[in-house]
């Protein structure tokens, strides 16, 4: 792919560019902002092509945020990429461990690292990037502020690593989605995202689900999100394995479509299975 433009949230060094950079090759032009809603902004307007954001961390689970943008906008997920996610403690050189007492990032990362941020007794601020608590940290150029976040995000910003690999699971791996305006349908394409309510009624979910179990598709999440608006009635967000265009997903689909309050085929790509 060439002379594409890809919208990504945070600045370089975060994880979020780490992944863009992986799933694409390096001709593309990259826009950074500030917010996952403004990823989503890029790529309607037409700013950019693609957009690429965290959507789950094998340990914590979904970034929620984009759950709820996903099925609230109107953008497609066209591919996804996994990233093996390890975490360092970085300060300004000269610091030292006993000296911090402060440490910025993002909500997820501090997180994924509560063991070591606990056990060392330090108070965790979140900010909106990874990469962005590096920056933080470089510009106050105080010895008792600390960052989490990638050993780029260190070298950027001329930071020392304290503590490295500091994430509760040695494990750790978020996966990105790829968004775009257009569903992109392939027939390589392995795994389909869907979003779905159910009426409030006995076995509604159990029926929904034995759709799938009737035409033998393989169910790979199950997300429950609150219907914001109907206090304690819940959406679904659901993958399975499998390709729109086979005659059994698609008799799938049109159930579902038929008998769901809200229906949408949030995309089907290609599946990205990554082993540490
Ligand atoms: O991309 C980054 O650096 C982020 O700060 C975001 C984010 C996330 O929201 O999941 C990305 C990967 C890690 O799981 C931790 C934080």
């Amino acid at each position: 792919m060439t002379n594409i433009t890809v919208a990504y949230q945070g600045v370089p060094g975060s994880y979020s560019y780490q992944a863009m950079n992986e799933y694409f090759d390096d001709k593309i032009n990259s826009i950074n902002t500030m917010l996952f809603s403004d990823v989503f902004e890029s790529v309607e307007s037409g700013e950019s092509d693609f957009g690429i954001l965290p959507f789950e961390n094998s340990t914590t689970g979904g970034v929620y945020e984009v759950f709820d943008l996903l099925a609230n906008r109107d953008l497609f997920i066209v591919g996804e990429r996994c990233i093996e996610v390890k975490h360092h403690l970085m300060c300004i050189p000269g610091s030292s461990l006993d000296r911090i007492h402060t440490v910025y990032s993002h909500q997820q990362a501090l997180d994924q690292c509560s063991r070591f941020i606990r056990d060392h007794k330090i108070t965790p601020i979140p900010t909106t990037n990874t990469a962005v608590s590096a920056q933080l940290v470089r510009e106050k150029q105080d010895p008792g502020l600390a960052s989490i976040g990638s050993l780029l995000a260190a070298k950027l910003n001329e930071l020392d690593i304290l503590s490295d690999n500091i994430n509760n699971y040695s494990n750790n791996i978020t996966k990105f989605i790829i968004l775009s305006k257009t569903r992109m349908p392939s027939e390589n394409a392995n795994k389909l995202s869907l979003f779905f309510t159910t009426p409030h009624k006995p076995g509604a979910l159990y029926t929904a689900l034995g759709y799938f179990a009737r035409e033998n598709i393989n169910l790979l999440k199950l997300i429950s999100r609150p219907a914001k608006n109907t206090p304690w009635a819940y959406s679904y967000f659901v993958d399975v394995e499998g390709n729109m265009e086979d005659p059994a997903v698609a008799r799938v689909l049109e159930l579902l479509k038929k008998n769901s309050p809200q229906f949408k085929i949030l995309g089907n790509y290609v599946a990205h299975n990554l082993e540490v």
